[in-house]
Order: structure tokens, then sequence, then C-alpha cells
């Protein structure tokens, strides 16, 4: 039965001979939906299944992990000081933190490499602050040094109690949606919290446009014309989005969950994988030409190709 739902979880292309790299997991949402209770959950689910996934914590403001993290960006970067020293207000501290630990990122690289025969997921938390991580360049540099080496896929968690109304959840799908197009990786979205609410409902709209528009009669302002016109153009978003309904505090749902991941990195493997082998080619041809010339940008172009762990030997070459 154990062994049944290992290899339920289990990442495409897992064999007995040659374990499959890691697949990273990166849980990205708005502040509040559950991302950390949903990576616990995760954690623990994979440990009962003897799979215990390598789980990374990006958020330096945290202030306490319900969960034991391998890597936490807080013994590396004190947030606190970070705005002490810069003259920082909270949110600028977070940002620059980050920027600070992504210099380091090769590091972790390294680390989550050595690791890869005993883990099959790597689990990332990132910061409450969803912009710190999706419209940062370290956050940019963080994703695509994972997507450029092992399997990776965005998991969008929504706080579904909070998205029953048609506009507030319009409001959530454009988010998620411009982050599909900032991070170019498989997408899962997570609707948690269906121990409060069934996510049924959110399901019904996406795949219904006249029962979103019935929804949406009940509302008669201008956002809701609006909101209207965006379902319309959501629609072929929603034809590629993997929906899962979980309850992080309940843990229901996430056999399906992992299903979905796996649906993902099929979906990577096929189709995103080709793209990221490109840009790290790319990347470490710019970072010769600069270099050459010892500009500003060279050393910029350092710090991205150092991210990738096959970086410097594709340098040799
Ligand atoms: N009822 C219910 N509450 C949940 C669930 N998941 C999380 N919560 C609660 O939602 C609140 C926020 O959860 P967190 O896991 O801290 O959310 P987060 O997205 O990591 O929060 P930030 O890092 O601050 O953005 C906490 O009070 C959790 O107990 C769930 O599945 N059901």
């Amino acid at each position: 039965m154990a062994a049944a739902a290992a290899a339920e979880v289990a990442p495409a292309g897992a064999g007995p001979e040659s374990p499959a790299p890691p697949v990273c997991v990166l849980v990205l949402g708005m502040a509040g939906s559950g991302k950390t209770t949903l990576v616990q959950r995760l954690t623990a689910h994979l440990h009962s299944q003897n799979s215990p996934p390598y789980v990374i914590n990006l958020d330096p403001a945290v202030h306490e992990l319900p969960f034991p993290a391998n890597i936490d960006i807080r013994d590396t970067v004190k947030y606190k000081e970070v705005m002490k020293q810069y003259g920082l207000g909270p949110n600028g501290g977070i940002v620059t933190s980050l920027n600070l630990f992504a210099t380091r990122f090769d590091q972790v690289m390294k680390f989550i490499e050595k690791r890869q025969n005993t883990s099959q997921y790597v689990l990332i938390d990132t910061p409450g602050q969803i912009e710190v991580f999706t419209w940062s360049a370290s956050g940019t540099i963080i994703t695509e040094a994972l997507a450029s080496t092992f399997p990776s896929v965005v998991v969008y968690v929504m706080d579904t109690s909070r998205s029953t109304s048609p506009i507030t959840f319009m409001s959530n799908m454009l988010y998620a949606c411009s982050i599909l197009y900032k991070t170019k990786l498989p997408f899962i979205l997570a609707m948690n919290k269906t121990d409060i609410i069934d996510h049924s409902f959110a399901v019904e709209w996406m795949q219904d446009f006249e029962i979103f528009q019935d929804a949406l009669n009940q509302e008669t302002t201008y956002v809701s014309n609006l909101t209207r016109s965006m379902s319309l153009v959501l629609d072929e978003f929603y034809s590629s989005l993997k929906v899962v309904g979980v309850s992080a505090v309940l843990g229901t749902g996430l056999d399906e969950f992992f299903v979905k991941v796996s649906e993902a990195v099929d979906e990577y493997e096929r189709e995103y994988r080709p793209e990221y082998e490109r840009l790290r080619k790319s990347l470490v041809k710019i970072y010769k030409y600069f270099t050459h010339r010892q500009c500003i940008l060279g050393s910029e172009c350092q710090l991205v190709c150092s991210s990738f762990p096959s970086g410097p030997q594709l340098l040799k070459v």
C-alpha cells in the first residue's frame, strides 16, 4: 500500500536504476493564502511515504517555520539587520535580503544536486509579499537557475474562501495569469482552504462561461462589465491550467496534487526544458563576451551564470 502510494508520487521518468532529478516545486501565492501551511503539509505527507523532500525557505521575514527547512534564508541573511544597515522599510528589507541571498544561489544549487539521489522533491516556500519574488531580479535568477537544471513547476496557492465573489476571483486569476507569463513554467492552481468552502464553484466558473456570467449578473458596477470581458480573454489561460482543491490544514487533496505535479513535470520536459537549455547557453555566451570586455555587465552575468551548476563547466568549453 505504502509502496503503491510512493509510486504514485514518483516524478515522471523515475526508474529503479537511475533516480530522476528532483522536481522543484515553487510555492507562490497572495499573503495568507496558505503557502507555508501547504509546504508543511506536503513535507509531512512525503515523509509519511518515505520520500523526504528537500525544503527551502525563501521568506526572510517569517517568524516561525512550522517545518524543518534544509535551507533557510534566515540563516544567511538577517532581514532586520539589512533594514538597519541600508535604511530600508520592511518591503525594501525583504527585497534586499532576497537579492543578497540570490548572489549565493550557486551554493544552494550544489546542495540540491548533492541531494538528488535521496529527495524526489524540492519544496520552496516564498515570501508572503508575492511581488518580492515574482517582480524582482532575484526571483527571476532563482527561478531560472532552478528551471534550467531541474524539472520545475509553479504552484499558485489561492485562498478559495476569499475568492467567492466573482470579481475577487477574477482579480486573483489575473494575478495568477501574470505569474504564469513571468515565470514561464508549468502552472498548478492549488485552491486551498477547501475545508471552509468546496472549490467546485470556482471550477464551474472556469469551465462554464455562462455560470460565471450568472454570478456576475448580481454585480452592476463598471468593474463587473470589465470582468465579463476579461473572463472571455482568460478562457485560454483556464484551459491550460492544472487545478486541484486542497486543504493544507486537513491534508486533503494531496494525492491529486501530486498527480498534477507529475503532469506538470511531463509538460516541463516537453515544452519548457529546451527553452531553458537555450537560455543557459546564451547566458554563458553573454558572460564570455562581457568578461572579455571587462565591463560592469560582466560581473552581473557572472552572477547569473554562476547560479547554474554547469555554467563554469560550459565556460571552459
Ligand atoms: N481553514 C484553513 N485555514 C488555513 C488553511 N491553510 C492555511 N490556513 C490558515 O491561513 C493562515 C495563513 O496561512 P499561512 O500558511 O501562514 O499562509 P502564507 O501564505 O504562508 O502566509 P504569508 O507567508 O504570510 O503570506 C493561517 O492562519 C493558517 O492556519 C486551510 O487549508 N484551511
